[in-house]
């Protein structure tokens, strides 16, 4: 029974006609007014899909993908091989359109952008690094002028001396200023990743988007190339999201996102502790992702350790749900 009095659920009908009607507009208002879902959060993904076409064969690289990505977040995604990392990198973008599902970054809808709103956000919302360096320069321009390439490209119509500085300033925060004057040639593979770093940064994107940055680097370098994606998210608090292999970039951020089979399968959230000596400790966890028609992904290790297929027996406790083998056969 509702306050008033009234008889609710299926069946139900209220004390009149009018009665009912009323209720269910309610009940519309308050669906309306519920906040949608990621309406707080910089990246908002639900429920993507992306389907590829070749030959008449249809790979479904994105299932219903559900990611959200706080402002000021620096995360990793992590995932075999072929599991949809960068084809939600290449969405993400702008490069690319989902066939189904709901995209939002910082504001904008990536399923409804025109041609001329596409080509405004890639140049001013987000900035992007890829794993191989050709990609990220221009050969033929040196490192100041790469970085000052995107500012004179975008909207913001600064003064030659105004970009140049920005540039230098860049550089400097990155730890590559003896870069300014070099060609991408004349600079080594962590040096290049850095100098793309400042240029992804030029028009201050409100995400910065990395497909294996890392990838062809050695350990140290990595190290330094991810040293500068940590100092750009401290110091200009810019969202950053980083697909990689490397386990050492991935232990080493925050919040760890793995895809399986084209959607958010766990994650592993870091924190740090103090115990009671003063000393510091990184404590993990893992998170299995449940979307909102109840749906867990659990993980193929633990699955695998248990023997646990198409079946399982679950009892609700009081503060937990318990997961157990198929026991029906016994
Ligand atoms: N343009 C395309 N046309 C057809 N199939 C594609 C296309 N791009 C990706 N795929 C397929 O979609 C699936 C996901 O690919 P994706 O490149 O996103 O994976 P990934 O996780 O980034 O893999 P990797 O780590 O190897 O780069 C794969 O099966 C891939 O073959």
């Amino acid at each position: 029974m509702t306050k008033d009095g009234e008889a609710r659920g299926p069946g139900a009908s209220g004390a009149s006609g009018t009665a009912t009607l009323q209720e269910l507009e309610r009940r519309a208002g308050a669906d309306r007014d519920r906040p949608s879902y990621g309406h707080d959060a910089l990246i908002a993904c639900d429920r993507l899909v992306r389907i590829f076409t070749t030959d008449g064969v249809e790979v479904q690289a994105l299932q219903g993908l559900d990611l959200l990505v706080r402002e000021g977040e620096l995360m990793a995604l992590v995932g075999a091989s072929g599991s949809g990392k960068s084809t939600l990198m290449n969405i993400l973008a702008g490069l690319d359109v989902p066939t189904a599902g709901a995209a939002r970054v910082a504001g904008r809808d990536l399923l409804a952008m025109d041609g001329k709103a596409r080509l405004r956000y890639r140049r001013e919302v987000v900035g992007f690094v890829w794993q191989q360096t050709a990609r990220n320069l221009l050969p033929y321009l040196t490192a100041a002028q790469n970085v000052a390439l995107p500012m004179q490209l975008g909207g913001r119509r600064e003064r030659k001396a105004r970009r140049a500085r920005r540039a230098e300033e860049l550089l400097a925060m990155l730890g590559v200023a003896e870069a300014h004057d070099r060609r991408p040639y004349q600079l080594s593979g962590g040096q290049q990743q850095r100098v793309a770093i400042a240029v992804a940064l030029a028009n201050d994107p409100a995400v910065l988007l990395a497909d294996e940055p890392t990838g062809e680097l050695d350990s140290a370098t990595a190290e330094q190339v991810f040293g500068a994606f940590r100092r750009a998210n401290e110091e200009l608090g810019t969202t950053i999201v980083i697909v990689t292999h490397d386990q050492a970039v991935a232990s080493e951020v925050r919040r760890t996102v793995a895809i399986r089979d084209g959607r958010t399968s766990s994650e592993v959230l870091r924190r740090t502790e103090v115990d009671e000596d003063g000393r510091e400790s990184l404590v993990a966890r893992e998170y299995a992702m449940l979307d909102r028609a109840g749906r867990l992904q659990l993980p193929a290790e633990h699955l695998a350790a248990l023997g646990m297929e198409h079946r399982v027996a679950l009892q609700l406790e009081r503060d937990h749900i318990g997961v157990w083998p198929d026991d029906a056969g016994r």
